[in-house]
């Protein structure tokens, strides 16, 4: 017996398409087009002010587009940032925004109200089904926690984690949401390498999980090890889009955005500075100094 295989088209979890959006006279995004599949995860790079943030904004909703349409997974957005959380789109933001005075754990509750049906009179009351609800939500927030590795500090206050856990516990929060897509806007800003490599491995597990995954960031070697594909703005408009290699090796980039090019196999340059670190790391403890102080987180 012969079977036969058909490749049937997939429809893209985000389909964007034509998206402008001006301010005044200033067009900060103009006509770009960009998909994100299913078990992708995308880049958008490009320089200070090229309309990476602006972009992200009109995908959820922040901002209505000037022009253009937004799709997840076929339908039409609605230009609501919780209706586009429903919808089952998640974000982190450049500039952390966790409930600085809430515990890690309330936190990652907060993010989960998109998905608890119990109402109003039933919260008040504190009937059954509310405290059904509530004990699920406990149960899949301390799971999250687990996953990006915070469950011990569930009960400490945010504000006081440091800086490279605050953007965990954000991204713990954005999949309390239970998202089909999670946009990440510089997730790795501030991080020191460890830190770095530490979310590049919590990006690729959420991915593993069936989130498909688009991703701002500055740092490149991150960006080029981490997406299947990168797009990258210049000036509002999409200048190229491609897998690593050709968007690193492409010579209008390396003009606008890089300076240089961008050389060493992907992660070997990251690796050494890592093992660096931690050698220098494990020298200072045995001198009994610490190296490792962090500046304070910016909840706000
Ligand atoms: N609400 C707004 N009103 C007016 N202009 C805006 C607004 N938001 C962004 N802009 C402008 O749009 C352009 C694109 O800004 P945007 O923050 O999207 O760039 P970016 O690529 O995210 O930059 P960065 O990498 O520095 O975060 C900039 O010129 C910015 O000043």
């Amino acid at each position: 017996m012969t079977t036969t295989t058909i490749d049937m088209p997939t429809t893209p979890v985000l389909e964007a398409s034509g998206v402008t959006m001006r301010f005044g006279g200033l067009t900060a995004v103009r006509s770009v087009d960009l998909t994100v599949g299913a078990g992708e995860i995308v880049g958008l790079i490009g320089p200070n002010g090229a309309g990476k943030t602006t972009f992200f904004n009109c995908l959820t909703g922040l901002y209505v587009p000037t022009e253009g349409q937004v799709r997840y997974k076929g339908t039409l957005l609605p230009p609501k940032p919780h209706l586009v959380t429903t919808a089952g789109v998640a974000r982190t933001f450049q500039n952390i925004r966790l409930f600085a005075n809430m515990t890690v754990l309330e936190n990652v509750l907060v993010g989960r109200h998109t998905r608890t049906k119990e109402g109003l009179w039933s919260a008040l009351l504190r009937g059954p089904g509310f405290k059904k609800a509530e004990a699920a939500s406990h149960e899949r927030a301390m799971e999250l926690l687990e996953f990006v590795g915070l469950s011990h500090k569930a009960d400490h206050v945010s504000r006081n984690l440091p800086y490279g856990e605050q953007r965990k516990l954000e991204i713990a929060r954005a999949l309390a949401s239970d998202p089909g897509l999670l946009l990440l806007d510089e997730p790795t800003a501030g991080m020191n390498p460890q830190e770095t490599r530490a979310a590049e491995e919590l990006i690729f597990g959420i991915r593993d999980q069936g989130v498909a995954i688009l991703v701002i960031e500055h740092d490149m070697r991150f960006i080029f090890n981490l997406c299947d594909r990168v797009a990258c703005l210049v000036q509002g408009e999409k200048l190229i889009e491609g897998t690593a290699e050709t968007v690193q090796g492409d010579e209008r980039v390396i003009a606008a955005y890089l300076g240089t090019p961008f050389e060493g196999a992907p992660g070997a340059e990251e690796l050494a500075e890592v093992e660096a670190a931690e050698a220098h790391s494990a020298e200072a403890h045995r001198d009994g100094t610490d190296s490792t102080t962090r500046p304070e987180g910016e909840a706000q």
